[in-house]
């Protein structure tokens, strides 16, 4: 059978760097073709020439087996491909009908607005999402808007659909819907493309798996014959799987205390509600829930992006800065790992360097506002960069945004360590890292417990959570609902959650 949509010899480069060195990829209609690969191996860019956002300097795309060359992202749209990035591509202040309509351009606004509305209904409803249409994107979770991503190319008659890390955001059992629709759009005759880190989600969903090293594609496997192991060896070779200690804490002062916190939602619902724990000095405290449960709220809150309504937030040394302006001292005792890492921990637009120096110049270690150590910056950065395996990285002064989002993430992670800090919040740390990225983060979080921090670990991913935590902390609307101590047992944690929801 023709390919959909096939890609030979694909060749980028930036700034004289081979990103896409004769890339080769096919992928068929009623098949989801996984993509695996390191962070930075050039997944996300084989599929931006795909969606036509990047041009390519050799090689050929073709769509039903015929030669094409896109002019431009409505071209690739017009042609029937659809794309889902890894950062989602919508305007927070308007509504999920109003973004639809934006990038599926209708005559007129009026008529254009009822007809998006229904025809985001009717594919909600067959996806089994439940969209409101009218609801402002900014009062959304991250997974309700990956889901308005997903509505958005489909309303736009995609028939190849690539979702570039779809499920980074979601609970097992989300990801697990997401996918069997996703299955059943392939079956309907979309051709799908998943780009992915997750090794079951290849085993479960894929009828066929590429993989990519250094902007190759290097083999194209059928995930039935092939084992998880043999997957990670191809993708980042040899990783050393690691079982953490457990370090029992009790008796160590408290260095974080959260008490009866509430915040409001943009649209003022109550996110959070009542949601009191505390983490002591040499602690991993994990909080495991669906993903909407006030989980980012609550994130946002204790790295002080977002004030409370009520309650009270201590931080060990600092008292309670629930209500309080936002300090250098907050900010150097804090390490903020969000989730959502462009809105609250990186401007794509400012350098490397001055990303990194963002967070530390309060502390006082590169000197004062009026008169800042550049140099000191430029060495810490260079070092950091080397020290977390920030790939992708040819200079220091080149812009955040041009990281692969895995590099990214290492990135804010190298920062947010680069300090002391006493109390660490990370949000889905591992999030879109590759399996040798995502153990070199847990390592992190577990020194910076053993070195005395209090850690707070929210995920969706429970799995990640049960590794690592020394408790664990249920949270349901808003409020934690029930605690456990290690060895946790996995079915009552998932009892908790539904039971209280
Ligand atoms: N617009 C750009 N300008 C400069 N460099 C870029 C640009 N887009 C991508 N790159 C570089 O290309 C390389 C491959 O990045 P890409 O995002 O394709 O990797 P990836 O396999 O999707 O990684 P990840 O799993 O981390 O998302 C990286 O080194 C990245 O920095």
């Amino acid at each position: 059978m023709t390919e959909a949509l096939a890609l030979e010899g694909i060749r980028k480069s930036f700034d004289g760097v081979v990103v896409l060195d004769e890339a080769t990829f096919g992928a068929k209609a009623g098949e989801v073709h996984a993509l695996l690969g390191e962070n930075g191996a050039g997944k996300s860019s084989l599929m931006n020439v795909a969606a036509g956002l990047y041009a390519p300097e050799g090689g050929r795309i073709l769509i039903d087996g015929a030669a094409v060359s896109l002019n431009g992202p409505a071209d690739a749209r017009a042609r029937g491909i659809g794309m889902v990035h890894q950062h989602f591509k919508l305007v927070m202040p308007f509504t999920v009908a109003e973004n639809i309509l934006l990038a599926n351009q209708r005559p007129r606004y009026r008529a254009g607005i009822k007809d998006i509305r229904a025809a985001i209904e009717e594919q909600s409803r067959a996806l089994g999402f439940a969209i409101d249409p009218d609801r402002r994107v900014s009062t959304l979770t991250v997974a309700e808007q990956q889901q308005v991503e997903i509505v958005k190319v489909l309303v736009g008659g995609a028939r190849i659909l690539v979702l570039d890390e779809p499920t980074a955001v979601l609970t097992d059992a989300e990801a697990d819907q997401l996918l069997k629709t996703v299955q059943t759009l392939a079956r309907a005759g979309a051709a799908v493309v998943l780009v992915t880190h997750k090794l079951h989600e290849v085993k479960r969903y894929a009828d066929k798996v590429t993989i990519m090293r250094r902007g190759k594609a290097v083999a194209t496997l059928d995930p039935s014959q092939t084992t998880a192991a043999e997957l990670t060896q191809l993708t980042v070779g040899d990783t050393q799987p690691f079982s953490p200690h457990v370090r029992k804490a009790d008796g160590a002062p408290t260095r974080l205390n959260v008490g009866r916190l509430r915040c409001l939602r943009a649209d003022g619902r109550t996110a959070l509600e009542d949601a009191t724990f505390f983490v002591r000095a040499g602690e991993i405290y994990g909080i495991a829930g669906v993903s909407g449960n006030g989980q980012a709220e609550l994130a946002e809150a204790l790295i002080g992006a977002r004030q409370p309504a009520e309650g009270e937030l201590f931080i060990d040394g600092l008292g309670n800065v629930a209500q309080a302006p936002m300090s250098g001292a907050r900010m150097a005792a804090v390490a903020a790992i969000p989730a959502d890492r462009y809105s609250f921990a990186l401007a794509g637009t400012l350098s490397i360097a001055d990303n990194f120096a963002v967070a530390n110049i309060g502390s006082g270690r590169y000197g004062s506002l009026a008169m800042v150590d550049r140099g000191a910056i430029r060495r810490d950065a260079t070092q950091a960069v080397a020290d977390y395996d920030v790939q992708g990285v040819r200079s220091i002064d080149q812009r955040a945004a041009l990281l692969s989002g895995g590099n990214a993430q290492k990135l804010v992670i190298a920062r947010e360590f680069s300090r002391e800090p006493a109390v660490v919040v990370a949000h889905s740390p591992s999030r879109g890292l590759d399996a040798r990225a995502c153990n070199a983060v847990h390592q992190r979080l577990l020194a910076a417990r053993d070195r005395g921090a209090a850690v707070v670990l929210i995920s969706e991913d429970l799995d990640e959570v049960m590794n690592l935590s020394d408790r664990i902390g249920v949270m349901t609307r808003g409020r934690i609902v029930a605690e456990f101590d290690r060895p946790a047992d996995r079915q009552a944690i998932g009892r908790a959650m539904v039971d209280h929801a």
